[in-house]
């Protein structure tokens, strides 16, 4: 029989409805039968957004769904098993510090938390409590990503040498409200917390878990240009060097808030061959295969692509059901020790950038 995991959404802003929406997708659309997946709870500040967040997503005649005016009753109603945080960054770390304290497992959104040190201090809370904690990197867990992480680790194409990958956003900046979570320096604001994971997440997928790289961490050289508008960070880029005895590889990684992406979004290049990733980077639905020759001539090219139902953000909720019913603590894909290596990293770019969040915003330094 299949397993079922209940879930607390934490706010009613645009992720969530994208995520409950997923959520209610029938998994055989997807080949899975062992888990299921059941909305309890929600909770948002106002009571009225609760309903209407029930309400639009056609939940409002189930009776098993409550709503709620605030966010502690979702982390102290019984019948939740794993909260959803789904809230501005800068209140990750509280949101889910709170459902651990309750004794919830927990999925986050990303950026996971403001800083390293609020991170180190949720890991060792979601030890004490014995519960599961995950960032929310979806990407991680898409089809596209799992063939991908085959192909790139079998060799066939030799050791990876360079990975280049951006996303950036054209978000309309000059004509937003200054308190748009993008502007806002208090909601943790710009590039590098909201879009910096996804072109960190494929050097971590192609250069941090090669099984030629060992564990190793990289060197961070990090450059920031801020907006005037409000001093949040408006072009980023990145630059990690894996450099040790088996692997010798560089990853050159940008995001920007004020304009769009390119595609191929990412490309990975290896001694016989490259691998380009199309837009979104964030969930993409294919990507090419380039063998080479030895003079670097493309000899022959493959394309893989992924069809499912729905926006895909339900690959990763798979995960953290099967690891709350196997009693596992973290996922073996995206484990703490990649969302730290992550906060660490954007720690490090921040400091060399002179991008600091207004006194009081981090919670733990
Ligand atoms: N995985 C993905 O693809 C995506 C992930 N995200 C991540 O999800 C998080 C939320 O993003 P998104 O849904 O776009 O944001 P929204 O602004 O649409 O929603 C955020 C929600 O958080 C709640 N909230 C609590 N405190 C505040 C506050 N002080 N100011 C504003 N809202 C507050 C509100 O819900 P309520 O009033 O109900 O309490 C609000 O609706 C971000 O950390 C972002 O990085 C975002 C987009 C895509
Ligand atoms: O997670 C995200 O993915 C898509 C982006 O458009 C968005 O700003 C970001 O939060």
């Amino acid at each position: 029989m299949a397993y079922q995991l209940r879930w607390g959404i934490i706010s009613t802003g645009g992720i969530s409805h994208q995520f409950v929406k997923d959520l209610l997708i029938d998994p055989n659309t997807r080949n899975v039968q062992d888990v299921i997946h059941k909305i309890t709870a929600v909770g948002s500040r106002s009571i009225e957004k609760a309903r209407e967040f029930i309400d639009n997503l056609g939940l409002a005649g189930d009776k098993d769904v409550k709503a709620y005016g605030s966010y502690d009753e979702v982390y102290n109603n019984a019948d939740v098993d794993v909260i959803y945080v789904a809230t501005p960054h800068t209140y990750h770390y509280e949101n889910s510090l709170d459902a651990i304290k309750a004794k919830k497992h927990v999925l986050c959104e990303k950026p996971v938390t403001s800083n390293c040190a609020e991170l180190r201090s949720l890991l060792a809370a979601a030890k004490e409590n014995g519960v599961f904690f995950m960032e929310a990197m979806w990407t991680r867990f898409q089809p596209s990503s799992l063939e991908f992480k085959k192909i790139s680790d079998s060799g066939e194409l030799g050791l990876p040498v360079t990975v280049h990958a951006d996303l950036s956003g054209n978000f309309n900046i000059e004509n937003i409200p200054r308190t748009h979570r993008i502007l806002d320096p208090i909601l943790g604001g710009g590039a590098l917390l909201d879009l910096g994971p996804y072109p960190l997440v494929w050097a971590i997928m192609a250069l941090y878990e090669n099984p030629a790289n060992g564990g190793t961490k990289p060197t961070i050289t990090g450059s920031i240009l801020k907006t005037p508008l409000t001093g949040v960070d408006c072009n980023t880029s990145i630059t990690l060097n894996f450099n040790q005895s088996k692997l010798a590889a560089q990853a050159v990684l940008s995001c920007s808030i004020n304009i769009d992406s390119m595609n191929p979004g990412v490309t990975i290049r290896y001694e016989r061959g490259a691998i380009k990733v199309a837009s979104p980077i964030f969930v993409p639905k294919s990507f090419v295969v380039q063998y080479f020759d030895e003079k670097g001539a493309v000899t022959k090219e493959k394309e893989r692509a992924f069809e499912y139902v729905g926006r895909g953000m339900y690959f990763q909720a798979d995960e953290v059901a099967r690891c709350i019913r196997d009693a596992q603590m973290e996922s073996s894909l995206w484990g703490h020790d990649k969302s730290l290596l992550e906060m660490e990293i954007f720690d490090e770019v921040r400091k060399q950038g002179g991008y600091e969040l207004p006194p009081g915003v981090e919670k733990v330094l």
